[in-house]
């Protein structure tokens, strides 16, 4: 048994985006993030996602682009709203957006190549942690517009599993009240009867 990642996997939690800072990771720590986000469960294997980095000035541009949209959709913003749709993408150093990108396939149904994304989603979440990282998942309003998604760079086909927003988290985080594990476990009782 390996009990230091037992913890680990026991003590994991997402850090608030806004507490995410500087620096963050550099290009050995994002190829390593790839490769044990690549490394997931994926029938066929189809390699039915792909990763988007986001980060520098591009965070930026991302921002007055979404902040255009949502004045496009509901009128003029105030100036809150306005800087908040600006800071959606450079709250952080680093956003990697995770995108179903779904094969052709006979066999494979979408459902478990979206799936595959969640759980490529996951395994990042995991490795910039292990890497020493803060990371929380997010996908927002823009995520389930086509208009949104272009912007963010995706093709009409594709489908956002997240935003991974990572960054140096300093401090605790808070932890969220958790399901009990016992109230979701059962053993297999029969048929389902309705
Ligand atoms: C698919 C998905 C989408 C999410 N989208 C948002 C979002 O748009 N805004 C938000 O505040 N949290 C969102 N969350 C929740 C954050 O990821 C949240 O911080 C996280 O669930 C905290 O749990 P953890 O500490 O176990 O990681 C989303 C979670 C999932 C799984």
């Amino acid at each position: 048994m390996n009990a230091s990642i037992i913890d680990f996997m026991l003590a994991r939690k997402s850090a608030p985006i806004h507490e995410l800072s500087e620096p963050g990771p550099g290009e050995d720590d994002i190829a390593t993030m790839i490769r044990i986000a690549s490394r997931v469960p994926d029938h066929g294997r189809l390699a039915p996602w792909r990763f988007i980095l986001y980060r520098g000035d591009a965070r930026h541009a991302i921002g007055e682009k979404l902040a255009e949209l949502a004045e496009r959709r509901e009128g003029p913003l105030s100036d809150a709203r306005r800087d908040q749709e600006r800071t959606r993408f450079s709250r952080a150093p680093l956003v990697i957006g995770v995108v179903s990108s779904p094969k052709e396939n006979p066999k494979i149904p979408e459902w478990e190549m979206f799936l595959s994304g969640g759980m490529a989603a996951m395994n990042l979440i995991v490795a910039a942690n292990a890497l020493g990282y803060g990371a929380n998942l997010i996908t927002n309003w823009y995520s389930g517009l086509e208009e949104g998604r272009a912007i963010l760079g995706l093709a009409p086909h594709e489908k956002v599993v997240g935003f991974v927003h990572i960054g140096t988290h300093s401090g605790e985080i808070m932890e969220r009240p958790r399901p009990d594990p016992a109230a979701l476990v059962s053993d297999y009782s029969g048929p389902w009867q309705g």
